[in-house]
């Protein structure tokens, strides 16, 4: 992966009407990385896909690798491929002819083999299921072989297998040197996923960093039972261990407040751990706690 820049946003904000959806965001994606941007629904992830693909007004810098990108000037978008909501699929075609209409040169096979599509290719589109659509919409956006990869909530009606199918051809793609930015509202197929993630609310930009930097910002707590909770919870609290809940004992730990110093404390009250469970925060949670931080 290199640390070229392959698409950058700065200061985009877009108004419908009097209400702004989107504030002064700015982000940058990396070529090569796989960049998820979450966010819950109506946070405005479609909004900013269809921005930086000229879709819709909206002021602030798009550069798509060093090309300024706007409303009226798609030049960048040569090398760009773009799944946006619900694919435009024109019913009385065949998957086949939808890839030949699109295709820049005359290799399709490889798209419809790495998409799993062999099955329905030469059926009428109309007659195609929403995940069948789906996945010709993603071979569409991956046709040309791009630099860049947008895609819109790609994993919308795939079943579980072509999900993951999808994941592991992006995963390739991407150790190749494509750049994908993949939204979703799933953070969890996104962990699975994402070297990076922007994350959005209320349009907004809430994080935008590496995923191991994100969860790295996991806290860790452990749950323990005892001979005696009441003491033990009193006797981590004078050592400034932060109780979580009493019932059952949480209490968080961090470098400053490591495990082995909470055994010593409460062997030294004669306090017996019976049990002693770890758990950490989940991608979610990391999040909502950077979102009360910013909010508090
Ligand atoms: N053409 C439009 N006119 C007016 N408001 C719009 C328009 N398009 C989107 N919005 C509003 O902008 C906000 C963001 O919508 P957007 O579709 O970008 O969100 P999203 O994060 O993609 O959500 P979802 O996951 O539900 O698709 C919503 O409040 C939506 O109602």
């Amino acid at each position: 992966m290199s640390n070229q820049t392959i698409l950058s946003v700065k200061h985009l904000n877009k108004s419908f009407g009097a209400k702004q959806i989107l504030f002064d965001l700015s982000f940058k994606v990396q070529s090569g990385h796989i960049v998820g941007l979450v966010g819950p629904n109506g946070a405005g992830k479609t909004t900013i896909l269809k921005a930086i693909l000229g879709l819709i007004k909206s002021s602030g810098e798009i550069l798509i690798d060093g090309q300024l990108m706007s409303f009226n000037h798609s030049a960048p978008l040569k090398s760009v491929g773009a799944l946006i909501e619900y694919p435009g699929i024109y019913p009385y075609l065949t998957g086949r002819q939808h890839l030949q209409l699109f295709a820049h040169n005359g290799d399709i096979q490889t798209t419809i083999d790495e998409l799993a599509l062999n099955d329905f290719i030469d059926q009428k589109a109309k007659k195609y299921s929403l995940g069948m659509k789906q996945k010709l919409g993603i071979a569409l956006a991956l046709i040309n072989n791009p630099q860049l990869v947008i895609l819109d909530e790609p994993l919308n009606g795939l079943d579980p297998q072509a999900t993951r199918d999808l994941r592991e051809l992006i995963i390739t793609k991407a150790q190749a040197g494509t750049t994908f930015l993949v939204s979703s509202h799933l953070l969890s197929e996104l962990q699975k996923l994402a070297d990076d993630l922007i994350v959005i609310d209320h349009g907004r930009l809430i994080a935008s960093a590496a995923m191991n930097e994100i969860l790295a910002s996991n806290r860790h707590y452990v749950v323990i039972s005892t001979n005696n909770d009441s003491l033990a919870e009193q006797t981590l609290s004078q050592n400034n261990y932060p109780v979580v809940s009493s019932d059952p004992l949480k209490v968080m730990i961090d470098a400053a407040h490591p495990v082995e110093k909470l055994l010593t404390v409460l062997n030294e009250q004669r306090v017996t751990v019976k049990d002693l469970i770890h758990e950490d925060d989940d991608l979610e949670q990391s999040i909502l706690t950077i979102l009360e931080e910013k909010n508090a």
